[in-house]
C-alpha cells in the first residue's frame, strides 16, 4: 500500500529535489540521497517504455552495490561520498589500473552513475532551452555525445543511440514529469539544474583530486 501510494504522488520534481537533499552546508554528498534520486530518474526512464530497459537494468545494477555498501558492515564509510572514496582509497579497496579484486568498489561504481549524471545535467539544459519543436532524440544524443559516450564501447554507444530514437516527443516527455504545464517544466528545470550541476562538480573535484577519474 505504502508504495502504491508513493508512486501515485511521483512526478518528477520530487526526484530531482531529492538531489537537492544531496549536498550538505560542508557541500558533502549524502550517498543516500544520491542514490535514492538516481532511484527516481530510473523509475521515470522506465515510464518511457522497455526499449530502455538495457539502461535501466545496468543503473539498477550500480544502484544496488552502492545500497549494499551502505547497508553492509562498513556502512557508517559510506555516509557521504568523501567518506567512501577516503575510506576505500586508504583501505586499499580499489582497483586503480586494471579490473582485479574489486569490481564492485563503491569508488568505481559511482564513477559511471557520476559520469551519467553529467549526461543529465546536459540534456536537462537543452530541454530547458528546447522550443516547441524541438526534437528529444536529438537533444539526447547530443548530450550523450559529449559525455558519457567517451566512456562507453562502441557497441554499447550503438545500442544507446538506438534506443535515444524511440524517446516520445516533447510534448509527451513533458507530461510523463508530470510537473504541469510546459512553463511549470522551464521552472523546475531552473530550480533544480543549478543543484544536479553542483552534485556533479563537487564529485568531480573530489574524484580529480584523488586522481580516480579513470578507474576501470
Ligand atoms: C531519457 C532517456 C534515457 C537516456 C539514458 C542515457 C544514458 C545512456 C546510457 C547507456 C548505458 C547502456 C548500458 C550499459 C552501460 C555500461 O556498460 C556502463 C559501464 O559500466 P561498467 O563499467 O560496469 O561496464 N554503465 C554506465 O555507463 C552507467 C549508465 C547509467 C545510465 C543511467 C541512465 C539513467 C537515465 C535517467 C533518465 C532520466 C531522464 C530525466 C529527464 C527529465
Amino acid at each position: 500500500m505504502a508504495v502504491a501510494l508513493e508512486d501515485l504522488k511521483f512526478t518528477l520534481q520530487e526526484v530531482l529535489d531529492t538531489f537537492k537533499s544531496c549536498l550538505s552546508e560542508h557541500k558533502e554528498v549524502f550517498l543516500e540521497h544520491y542514490v535514492a534520486g538516481w532511484r527516481g530518474l530510473v523509475r521515470f526512464m522506465n515510464c518511457l517504455g522497455s526499449v530502455f530497459s538495457f539502461i535501466s537494468k545496468d543503473a539498477v545494477n550500480k544502484i544496488q552495490i552502492l545500497v549494499n555498501h551502505l547497508n553492509g558492515e562498513n556502512g557508517a564509510h559510506y555516509v557521504t561520498i568523501q567518506s567512501m572514496v577516503k575510506y576505500e582509497l586508504d583501505s586499499q579497496l580499489v582497483d586503480l589500473t586494471k579490473r582485479g579484486s574489486f569490481p564492485e568498489s563503491g569508488c568505481r561504481t559511482l564513477l559511471r552513475l557520476h559520469r551519467a549524471l553529467r549526461w543529465l545535467e546536459l540534456f536537462l539544459e537543452r530541454l530547458q532551452t528546447s522550443t516547441e519543436d524541438s526534437n528529444t532524440s536529438v537533444m539526447c544524443s547530443e548530450a550523450y555525445n559529449e559525455s558519457l559516450a567517451q566512456h562507453h564501447a562502441w557497441i554499447i554507444r550503438k545500442a544507446a543511440g538506438t534506443a535515444f530514437w524511440a524517446l516520445p516527443g516533447r510534448a509527451t516527455f513533458f507530461d510523463v514529469m508530470n510537473v504541469g504545464s510546459p512553463e511549470q517544466v522551464m521552472a523546475v528545470l531552473g530550480d533544480t539544474l543549478p543543484l544536479i550541476s553542483e552534485v556533479y562538480q563537487v564529485t568531480e573535484d573530489l574524484y580529480a583530486q584523488n586522481n580516480i577519474l579513470e578507474l576501470p
